[in-house]
This record gives C-alpha cells, structure tokens and sequence, in this order.
C-alpha cells in the first residue's frame, strides 16, 4: 500500500490483453458493424487538417429517437472530418453487449460467481451520420487538427483500447454531496471521449465548445467500500 497516493477513487484496472469474449454473452446488435474488424485506423497525411466535432445523441437513439434524451441519458461520440480527402469519421467507445449487461451481472446455474458481459471498446468507421447526431443531440465543430496528431491519437486510442476493456457503468460515490468522496468513477463513452480530448490537448490541439456539455452519470451511493478478495476467495468456485 502506498501511504503517498490517494486510496480513493480506485484507479481503473488496465490489463495487458483484451480477453476473448464468453459465447454466453451475447450482443442485441452487432458491435462496430461498418469499422475495420482489428481496430484499425486510417494514416493521414501530417500536413492535412482534421475538423474535429463533439457528437452527442440519446442512448438507443436509432431505435428509440429522444426517449432516453428525456432521461438524459446520452451517448457521447467524436467525428473527424480531413479536408485534404473529404472523409469524415466516428469514434466511439461503448459496450459490446449494451447497456444493461454492463450494468448488472448475470447468476448463471454452473457458475459461483456472478457472471459479466461487460466488455467495451472503441469503434472507428467512415462516415459521420449527421441526423442521428444533431436531431436529438449535438454535432458540433469544436477545433481543428493536423493529420500527424490525428495519427498519434490514433496509435494511443489503439493501445487504449487494447488495455482498457471493461465498460463501467457506475459512478460509486459516499453520498450526493458536493464534498462526496467518489470510491470508483465509471468507463463509459464519455469517459472515452473526456481521455480523447486530453491526449488531443496533450498533442498541442485546441479544442473549445460555445456551449455548455453535461455529460451523463448513473451514481451508486456507498460506505466506504472494504476489499474482500477476488471471486474464487468469496464465491469459491470448487475445481471442476
Ligand atoms: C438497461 C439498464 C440501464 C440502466 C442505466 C441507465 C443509465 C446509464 C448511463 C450510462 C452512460 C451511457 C453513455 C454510454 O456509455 O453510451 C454507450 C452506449 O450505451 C451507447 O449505445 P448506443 O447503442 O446508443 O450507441 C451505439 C451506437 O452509436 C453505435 O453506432
């Protein structure tokens, strides 16, 4: 235990490897359809100029329209735009089998511990659809890049996503309080997009919105939480 750095909140748990994924979760619409099956993402020209757009649009937005918006429960995202080609992109990052499975664990029969699907990553693919971002949301143009920092913030969203695996959905705090002390943040799509914003920051970008932006937050409120071991030390899972 180090004395020197802050218990709370605990950092998020970065792994070496995105594990395969169980064939008991399963997904209610296909992860990243249209993106490069590896993650991969296209090499611009250094000296080309990238529009960079916040996009923001209700949860479930392309089934539901503005049902969760009215919640405001939102799903953020950020569109590139290369004025040397003309090619506009998304980035995003969210779940690979929705919401609700990264939300609670499934109790599985064969299974002692409970059991997640709760895996995120990022999905780049061309195109940017603008009524699915601006209808209910916000597209909006927040700066401009040069092509060699889109390809650093590339390089670093692909070894991000290679050890940032599991999606987060709660913000687990001591109370409601301005002062409340935050036990774990959550890693969801905004989180993804807050980490963008900064590596692009860090790459000497200048991003800036002309309105405000709120950002959606589900909260546990808690104790102070105490360590108990991992699964097989509290559920035991007797070898098979
Ligand atoms: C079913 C129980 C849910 C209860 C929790 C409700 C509040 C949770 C708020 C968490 C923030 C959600 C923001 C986020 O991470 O969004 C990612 C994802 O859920 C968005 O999903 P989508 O299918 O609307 O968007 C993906 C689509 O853009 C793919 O192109």
């Amino acid at each position: 235990f180090d004395y020197n750095k802050p218990k709370w909140p605990v950092p998020y748990r970065r792994f070496d490897r995105r594990p395969d994924v169980d064939s008991f979760c399963e997904a209610i619409y296909p992860f990243c359809p249209t993106g490069d099956r590896d993650g991969r993402i296209p090499d611009l020209r250094d000296s080309d100029v990238i529009s960079v757009y916040r996009l923001q649009t209700p949860v479930w937005e392309f089934k539901y329209g503005n049902l969760l918006g009215k919640m405001n429960i939102m799903h953020d995202a950020i569109g590139f735009s290369s004025s040397e080609t003309g090619a506009n992109f998304t980035m995003e990052w969210y779940e690979l089998f929705q919401l609700g499975n990264c939300t609670f664990p499934h109790l599985r029969p064969d299974v002692y511990a409970p059991f997640w699907c709760n895996q995120g990553a990022a999905c780049f693919f061309e195109g940017i659809d603008d009524l699915h971002w601006s209808q209910n949301g916000t597209l909006e143009k927040i700066g401009e890049i040069t092509g060699k920092q889109f390809n650093e913030m590339a390089r670093w969203v692909q070894n991000d996503n290679q050890t940032g695996i599991y999606y987060e959905t709660w913000t687990v705090r001591s109370d409601p309080g301005p002062n409340a002390t935050v036990w774990f943040e959550s890693y969801d799509c905004s989180q993804f997009v807050h980490r963008t914003y900064r590596k692009l920051s860090q790459l000497g970008a200048k991003l800036s919105s002309r309105t405000q932006t709120n950002y959606t937050k589900i909260y546990l409120y808690s104790g102070e939480p105490a360590f108990l071991g991992n699964d097989s030390s509290i559920f035991g899972q007797p070898a098979l």
